[in-house]
């Protein structure tokens, strides 16, 4: 039997198209009760992953199971998950109702289900127009009415904001919550972050096959961290009365400055001037949430071919946890070594030690 839980488990899944390995030792549960979403840049692995899932694509290794099953061993599979993936087709002469009706034939469904499901998407005034004749948006109604046949308790949407106007992803959005808030469980695949980041409450990033990080987006949000950028008449003595003033988030900015996380502008400029140090400008810098998602995905975007991973797997964010943002990563090596990295790092030799 299954668990009857709405949890959905991806634990060390695996998968290789020849020599592309499409998904790598990927790991994360979604729980029901929230929308949780699936993000990545464009050959990520989101497809892929929930194909694995929905039982259309076999893993390598590893697994994916909702309610504690592989999709293959579900007793009622489509009263457990509804799924919309991308490029579904619809027979171009059928009107949406017939569709729905076929559908819900398939799936042992009484027929008024067909009419409950246009009522939920906000089709029912098209329910007898040809779904050859329907706009992209009103297709993506359709697909979703259909996946709710079954009235799911879990429910995978790839991609499901894609060729809707903003008034078809303001009501998606609230139509997802509300399906959540019934305790079901919300998967939202995509590759923008500000298309869902008003819909979902956690956030699994995955990149070149692997997980970047995996939690609720509330956390992600309170690692945006702040930096002041200060432009100092000598670098190397600022670092130093900043570090005696117990200042240890420094890190040299690429265009000269001093990036200082974890302090005020006014907390610098005291241990500043206290040390005779002049400051010739600070500018606070505040990361947003769309470039930290850039930021984490960025390895993407390195030179190795789609589908072949340079880097091994993420230094495996824990459930919840994550590798800090680029930006950060050298300081905090900084701070587990300290001032070396200010000695030895290019244009910024000598900061450290030396002032
Ligand atoms: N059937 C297949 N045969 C060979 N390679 C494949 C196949 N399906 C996917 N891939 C490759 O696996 C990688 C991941 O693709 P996938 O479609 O899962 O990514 P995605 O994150 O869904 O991207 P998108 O947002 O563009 O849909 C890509 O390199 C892709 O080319």
């Amino acid at each position: 039997m299954h668990d009857g839980s709405g949890r959905i488990a991806v634990q060390d899944l695996t998968k290789d198209f020849g020599p592309v390995r499409a998904v790598q030792n990927l790991s994360f549960t979604v729980e029901p009760g929230s929308v949780t979403g699936f993000l990545g840049p464009n050959g990520a692995g989101k497809t892929t992953t929930l194909r694995m899932l929905l039982g259309l694509v076999t893993p390598t290794s590893g697994s994916a199971t909702i309610n504690g099953r592989p999709h293959d061993q579900l007793v009622h599979p489509a009263r457990v998950v509804g799924s919309v993936l991308e490029n579904e087709g619809f027979h171009p002469k059928r009107t949406a109702r017939n569709h729905l009706l076929v559908y819900a034939a398939a799936i042992g469904m009484p027929d008024q289900r067909a009419d409950e499901v246009l009522g939920l998407v906000g089709l029912s005034t098209a329910a007898d127009r040809k779904a050859g004749g329907f706009s992209l948006g009103m297709r993506q109604r359709l697909a979703l009415a259909t996946a709710l046949l079954g009235n799911p308790q879990v429910l995978v949407l790839d991609e499901p904001a894609n060729g809707l106007d903003p008034e078809g992803i303001l009501w998606l959005r609230n139509f997802l919550r509300s399906y959540a808030r019934e305790g079901r469980t919300v998967l939202v695949s995509s590759h923008l972050l500000n298309e869902v980041e008003q819909t979902i409450d956690n956030v699994v990033i995955i990149s070149q096959g692997v997980t970047r990080y995996y939690g609720s987006l509330e956390q992600l949000r309170k690692s945006q961290r702040s930096r002041v950028l200060v432009q100092p008449a000598d670098a190397p003595a600022l670092v130093k009365a900043l570090q005696e003033g117990g200042l240890t988030e420094l890190a040299p900015n690429p265009d000269g400055r001093v990036a200082v996380s974890g302090a005020t502008v006014q907390q610098i400029g005291d241990l500043a001037a206290k040390a005779g140090v002049a400051i010739y400008g600070m500018q606070e810098d505040h990361a947003d949430l769309e470039k930290l998602f850039f930021q984490l995905t960025q390895p993407q975007f390195a030179a190795a071919p789609p589908g072949y991973p340079q880097q091994g797997p993420p230094q495996g964010p824990p459930p919840g946890g994550f590798p800090p943002p680029p930006q950060y990563q050298q300081q905090y090596q900084q701070q587990q070594t300290p001032p070396p990295g200010f000695q030895q790092q290019g244009p910024h030799q000598g900061w450290g030690g030396q002032g």
